[in-house]
């Protein structure tokens, strides 16, 4: 579990982040979202130590990473997964060179232990079969599963996405969604995504942070986001491509 607790985060004069409380579970699939500007990428960079925090916690199954020396803060940063907006995968390096990136750069397994591990998370993600190929010969939706595949490969306790459907179809994206919610069940990550796609919303939001001009405006369930009674909420919602295809 991630806690944060009365987060703030200020450049120069201007306030981004106004304290924010918010639980990020075990095993749960926790969706950040809000207006372009609100604030959430700087949450997202102050959760996995990009920015420091003006004040506030954040506490990894208690431990504070704010008040972590930097030897601390690696070792940490070992137990996290993260899928970014482009797939930043190394094109000079093959899929599975990709995905074992991680394992040669901090595990001291034998290359046959963590090539097995790899085409297993590989496997995962329905891309064993892609493993010889290079990321500029395979489609944006296999580049993102790759980076799954990568992100996991360490078996994190934490996984960071942000935007993992930016780029993509609505059906390839939810392959992706889909994915990423079942590998939260199995391996019980605490599972934060930041994201605009109100597909996502509805279809994985287990628990939702809704960020309106720096504060929590509002936090719920996909289920309770129709009939919240929020206007902000509401305003966000209905101004969706989802709400515009699906009416
Ligand atoms: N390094 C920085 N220095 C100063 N201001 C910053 C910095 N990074 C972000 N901001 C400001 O913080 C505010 C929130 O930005 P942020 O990127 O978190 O928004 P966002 O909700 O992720 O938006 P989007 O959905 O467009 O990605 C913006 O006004 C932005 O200009």
């Amino acid at each position: 579990m991630i806690e944060i607790k009365q987060l703030r985060k200020e450049f120069e004069d201007k306030e981004v982040l106004k304290g924010i409380d918010f639980r990020f579970e075990n095993g749960k699939t926790s969706l950040i979202i809000g207006q372009s500007g609100s604030g959430k990428t700087v949450l997202m960079k102050c959760l996995v130590g990009l920015f420091d925090p003006t004040a506030g916690e954040v506490l990894y199954d208690n431990r504070d990473f704010v008040k972590m020396n930097k030897k601390q803060r690696t070792m940490l940063r070992r137990e996290m997964g993260m899928i970014f907006q482009s797939a930043a995968l190394f094109d000079s390096l093959s899929v599975l060179e990709n995905v074992m990136f991680p394992l040669d750069m901090f595990s001291d397994k034998s290359y046959k232990e963590r090539k097995r591990r790899a085409e297993f998370c590989l496997d995962r993600v329905n891309l064993l079969e892609a493993a010889g190929k290079y990321p500029g010969e395979i489609s944006g939706g296999m580049q993102k599963r790759v980076a799954i595949a990568r992100a996991i490969v360490m078996e994190p306790q934490y996984l960071f996405c942000d935007e993992p459907n930016s780029g993509l179809d609505p059906k390839t994206s939810l392959v992706i969604d889909e994915l990423i919610h079942g590998i939260t069940k199995e391996l019980g990550t605490t599972t934060i995504i930041n994201t605009h796609d109100m597909n996502s919303v509805m279809g994985i939001g287990e628990h939702i942070l809704f960020i309106y001009q720096g504060n929590k405006e509002w936090e719920g369930t996909k289920d309770e986001v129709i009939g919240s009674g929020n206007q902000r909420l509401n305003d966000f919602i209905f101004a969706s491509d989802f709400m515009k295809r699906n009416k």
